[in-house]
């Protein structure tokens, strides 16, 4: 068996994983771990590929691998890609928070899971949105064409994935800030916009998702309330 790719397109680490494969025509097969059936990841058949339980995970012949930025550089190192793609900087811990809690806040628990979140809480989050989206565009960007330089990195297919996540939750992300629109529309051409547009398609539409079933909800939510603190 080659490379095998246990993904969930709802996941932005995920998106990462699968576009950087897909752009850069590294073969696969795809297996598909669906997060909101709330058993398929915490299988003990999956524990296999990935003890931690989470997507992405990469299995190749008997090798494991989690954490997408690991996988990211496995890809990297192991097969033949332009070497502008290696990072410069991946620090990324701040963006994944604030977009993470803007979907959920906005609508994974209202929408999905049929859980109130309280306007003060809401508000927070979109707020800490907002100081973490200037600092993208202000500290990180400034005047560059990508994050890192002239050329796309993984950088920002890692910050792209994450501010789609803050899109899916209907937020105007790029609104008022011209320098980050442009830089998103570098980006989904540097991607191919075919590709950029399919791996976005389920967090685009996780707005309009039919609520949880109460059995999945009960054994979704320990994950859940563990990953939004
Ligand atoms: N730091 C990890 C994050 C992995 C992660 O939190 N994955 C989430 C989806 S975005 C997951 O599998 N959650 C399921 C759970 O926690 O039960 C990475 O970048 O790969």
């Amino acid at each position: 068996m080659g490379l095998e790719l246990y993904l969930d397109l709802l996941s932005q680490p995920c998106r990462a994983v699968y576009i950087f494969a897909k752009k850069n025509g590294i073969p696969f097969q795809l297996r598909p771990v669906e997060l909101r059936q709330g058993g398929p990841h915490l299988s003990e058949a999956f524990a296999q590929v990935n003890p931690l339980k989470k997507v992405p995970a990469l299995k190749d012949g008997d090798f494991t691998l989690a954490e997408s930025v690991a996988i990211l550089l496995y890809l990297t190192h192991k097969y033949k890609v332009p070497d502008h793609w290696y990072p410069q900087d991946l620090q990324h811990t701040a963006l994944r928070r604030s977009c993470l809690r803007a979907l959920w806040h906005k609508v994974m628990f209202p929408v999905f899971l049929g859980e109130l979140v309280s306007p003060e809480l809401l508000a927070a989050t979109l707020a800490e949105l907002e100081v973490n989206l200037q600092a993208l565009e202000d500290k990180f960007l400034q005047n560059k064409a990508f994050l890192a330089g002239p050329h796309i990195t993984l950088a920002d297919l890692v910050a792209i994935t994450e501010l789609m996540h803050a899109v899916g939750a209907g937020c105007q992300v790029f609104e008022g800030r011209p320098k980050l629109a442009t830089w998103r529309q570098r980006v989904e051409a540097a991607m191919g916009e075919d590709l950029f547009r399919e791996a976005h398609e389920v967090v685009l539409k996780v707005k309009d998702s039919a609520p949880a079933d109460p059995t999945i909800k009960q054994k979704l939510m320990p994950g859940v309330l563990a990953m939004i603190r």
